[in-house]
């Protein structure tokens, strides 16, 4: 487990894991919900927990020495160097609405920092995988393929935030872009989206949780982009003593843009 190379076949592994979790997601959106809101004020339904349990099972039985930290239930307490980060359902609140954005995110953590991962987004019918060497998409009509970020343009320069959580620190920061474009999506496709080549930015720093990014982080990274902290650090994983919050983030696809501009933007917030 300590040998990179594995790390491929983990994320291929975590694939149709997290796409059985998304197909009983798909069944059940099509039921009516019983929704509240949990401690943190953002929703969940039967479904989070009924993707959460088909995840859990699947990962005991294929790693069962590996402990699990996922959003709704499990709280593994012998948490080491390597561990999964599970969110059975990101994006709650749009699964809800019926919408068609929200995603399963499953994520392997070594050390602090993700080295397999997965994001099932089944009404998109696209999962999107990442391991040492491995940054790919699998789509239902198309072969898998690898996928790489694009270099910032003015002209074509693409912001993306969540659509129901904003905060002023995001907007100044947003402000100081003279953005082309702006899309408002949910879920951790965002960090899909700029991993293709389809947006350039995503910039969060309203409250978050390791599951909501984990996963996305490392597809981001391995294809070409960088998700750091204000202060051009990486986001780091497993900080039980905050409960599992992340502090605010930036993910780029352009790493240029990270060593030319953004410390010196991120210093005048
Ligand atoms: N006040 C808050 N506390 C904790 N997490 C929050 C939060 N507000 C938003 N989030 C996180 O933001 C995620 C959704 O953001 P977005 O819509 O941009 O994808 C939620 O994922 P879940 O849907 O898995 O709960 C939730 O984890
Ligand atoms: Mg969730």
């Amino acid at each position: 487990m300590t040998i990179s190379s594995s790390f491929d076949q983990i994320s291929k592994e975590l694939a149709p894991i997290a796409q059985q979790a998304g197909q009983l997601l798909m069944q059940i959106q099509q039921q009516p919900q019983n929704t509240h809101k949990k401690d943190d004020g953002t929703p969940t339904c039967q479904a989070d927990t009924a993707a959460e349990a088909v995840i859990i099972d699947a990962l005991r039985q294929r790693f069962p020495d590996i402990p699990i930290i996922s959003e709704e239930r499990v709280r593994d307490t012998n948490i080491r160097s390597l561990f999964f980060l599970v969110d059975p359902l990101d994006g709650t609140a749009d699964f809800i609405d019926g919408g068609t954005e929200f995603c399963v995110n499953i994520a392997l953590i070594e050390n602090g920092r993700p080295v397999a991962s997965v994001i099932h987004a089944p009404c998109l019918e696209k999962t999107w995988l990442a391991g040492e060497t491995v940054c790919e998409v699998w789509g239902k009509t198309t072969e898998p393929h690898h996928i790489a970020t694009r270099i910032a343009l003015p002209e074509r320069f693409t912001a993306l935030t969540s659509n129901r959580y904003g905060d002023e620190t995001t907007e100044r920061f947003l402000n100081k872009f003279p953005l082309a474009e702006r899309q408002r999506i949910s879920s951790a496709i965002k960090f899909c989206l700029i991993a293709e080549g389809a947006a350039d930015i995503y910039v969060r720093y309203g409250r978050t949780m390791e599951w909501d990014t984990a996963a996305g982080d490392l597809i981001l990274t391995k294809a070409g982009g960088q998700v750091m902290k204000a202060d051009g650090t990486p986001l780091l994983y497993g900080k039980a003593e905050s409960n599992y919050a992340n502090p605010g983030f930036i993910a780029i696809g352009d790493r240029a843009l990270a060593q030319d501009i953004l410390p010196e933007l991120t210093t005048r917030i």
